[in-house]
Order: C-alpha cells, then sequence, then structure tokens
C-alpha cells in the first residue's frame, strides 16, 4: 500500500522549496534528490514568494533560525498557502528558546501547515510546555514505547484536532495521525540518532511524499507514514552495511544510497507499522 507513494514521488518529480538550518541543509538537499524530488533552498525575503510559485511544496525548518529567516517563513508560507501548496514544519529545539517555541508556535498560528514533523520533546514543548528538551534531541524521559502508544495516539489525536494538522512524531517507534487515524511505525535504527539531521532529512521527505500525494490525489496521512517507512527502512539497510571502521560519516552516506536504491516492492515488504482508526471510539 505505502509503496505507491514512493512511485508517486518518482513519477511527479515535485520540486520542494525548503527553508531550513545551515547545520543538515546539504543533506537535505541530497535526500530529495535521492527520493526522485528537487531541492532548492532559498531564505531571503525579497525572493521567498517567487521561489515558493514554482514549486509544488514548502519545508519550513527552524533550526538555526534569525529574525529574517522568520520573516521569510511567514511570506513563503503565505504564499504557498495561496497556492494550496502543502507546507511542512520542523520546530526544531522547540523548548530550548522562547525564541524557538514562539516562533514555531507563530507559525502553526498563521500558516495552514499540513504536517507538523518532530522529535517528541519538540511536539510535547509546543502542546503544553510539557517537556525538556535535550538541545534539538529528544529527551529520553519523553519516549515513545509499547507501554506508553496508546497515551500517544491519544495525545496525537487531540493536537492533530486542536492545530488542523498532521502530527508526526519520530522516534524509535514513530506516531502519525489526523483526527482519525494513526500510524505508529516501527522500522529505523539507533544509529538514526547519532547522526545529525536524520530529522530535518525525514521532514523534506515527508514535504516531498506529501506533494506528490496532493498531485495525484492520495492520501496525505499515508503519505507522511510512506515517507516514515522510507527513512526508516533506508535506516536499517545503512545499518546492516556498517563494516569495521565505520562510523556516522559512513552511515549517513549509507542512508542516501539507501533511499536513492529504494523501491516500491522493497517498501512495501519491508514496512514495519501499526495502523488504527478512531471511528470507533
Ligand atoms: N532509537 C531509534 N530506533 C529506530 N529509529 C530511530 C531511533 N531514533 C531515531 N530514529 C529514526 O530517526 C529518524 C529521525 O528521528 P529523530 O526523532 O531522531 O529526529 P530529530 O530528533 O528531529 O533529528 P535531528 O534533529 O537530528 O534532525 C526517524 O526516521 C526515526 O524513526
Ligand atoms: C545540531 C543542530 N543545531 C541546530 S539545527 C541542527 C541540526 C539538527 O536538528
Ligand atoms: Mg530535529
Amino acid at each position: 500500500m505505502l509503496g505507491q507513494y514512493l512511485e508517486g514521488v518518482h513519477e511527479t518529480a515535485p520540486l520542494i522549496h525548503n527553508i531550513t538550518n545551515y547545520v543538515t541543509v546539504n543533506d537535505c538537499a541530497n535526500i530529495l534528490l535521492a527520493c526522485g524530488a528537487s531541492p532548492i533552498m532559498a531564505d531571503d525575503q525579497a525572493e521567498v514568494e517567487a521561489i515558493t510559485a514554482i514549486c509544488g511544496g514548502l519545508t519550513l525548518n527552524i533550526g538555526t533560525l534569525n529574525s529574517n529567516t522568520i520573516a521569510s517563513m511567514i511570506l513563503a508560507g503565505k504564499k504557498a498557502a495561496q497556492l494550496d501548496h502543502p507546507i511542512v514544519l520542523d520546530p526544531v529545539g522547540a523548548g530550548a528558546s522562547p525564541l524557538r517555541t514562539q516562533t514555531a508556535a507563530e507559525l502553526i498560528g498563521k500558516l495552514p501547515i499540513t504536517v507538523v514533523r518532530g522529535n517528541v520533546s519538540e511536539i510535547k514543548a509546543l502542546s503544553d510546555g510539557s517537556s525538556l528538551t535535550h538541545g534539538v534531541d529528544a529527551n529520553a524521559a519523553d519516549k515513545v514505547n509499547d507501554d506508553n502508544l496508546w497515551e500517544y495516539f491519544s495525545f496525537t489525536k487531540k493536537l492533530a484536532e486542536a492545530w488542523g494538522t498532521i502530527i508526526a512524531i519520530s522516534g524509535e517507534i514513530d506516531v502519525i495521525a489526523n483526527k482519525d487515524k494513526a500510524f505508529a511505525i516501527k522500522n529505523g535504527h539507533p544509529l538514526m540518532s547519532r547522526i545529525t539531521g536524520s530529522g530535518c532529512m525525514l521532514s523534506v521527505l515527508t514535504a516531498a511524499y506529501v506533494t506528490a500525494a496532493k498531485k495525484t490525489q492520495n492520501s496525505l496521512l499515508e503519505a507522511v507514514a510512506a515517507a516514515f517507512c522510507t527513512m526508516g527502512i533506508a535506516g536499517e539497510v545503512a545499518a546492516s552495511r556498517m563494516g569495521e571502521m565505520d562510523g556516522n560519516a559512513s552511515f549517513r552516506n549509507y542512508l542516501l544510497d539507501a533511499v536513492f536504491n529504494m523501491t516500491a516492492e522493497e517498501l512495501d515488504t519491508k514496512a514495519k507499522y501499526e495502523l488504527v482508526s478512531y471511528t470507533d471510539d
């Protein structure tokens, strides 16, 4: 079922506008190319509306935000909204500083965000300030596991309703929900948290899948789940290639290669997820 979403990206080759951080920008561009999409990075207020207008989707990542890029994000987001383009928000480090928390909240308040993709501590910090982020990484105390999974289903459903977005929380178990349904995804590998940017890459990948799904009138929630499974499977494939002297630099390259070589069939075969529907409760 999810493989068709990768095919959709290959067939439509969406152009994605990214206003993102300067730590992982090159990895974000490369993972978009790896999945068959195209990246363009542009953050000056004088051009963001024009760039958004030639693209199909937009990623806003606040990883190294500043007053100029915050204004650019609002301008680009409003243009994307006018054109009915999907917008993915990555609230990097929300909870780590008031500027990050307030900016992410402002973007959610002012723009019709399609997907908020963050780690669990970032999303909790934004929902009610109830988490302590570990800089840009999740706090171990917030971790989603098999015992608290239903609490997280209910948390993400409520947040999805309140914000009118899809909520996509990454971690060892990913939880992705809209107001009706949720996916729990169990692909991935612990090495993914030993490189910087696995989350940033996942956000731009999500933008590519959602943009393709919108063009082909497919489910946006399933598109997000497909992007998350692609990333998780790529992490598993990359980990299986690690040699004795390999470290996080090789892992990063193997991860990109695994996305480059991913097929719809591989995605369907290796995807590990649970889908729950809330319509009965
Ligand atoms: N322990 C783990 N086991 C399996 N997969 C993991 C693990 N930790 C992270 N991942 C995967 O890594 C990817 C990035 O998720 P993560 O929650 O680490 O993002 P992040 O904290 O925003 O990362 P960054 O800010 O460094 O870009 C997701 O695909 C997630 O499923
Ligand atoms: C390390 C880091 N600092 C700001 S953005 C970023 C990339 C991972 O989110
Ligand atoms: Mg992150």
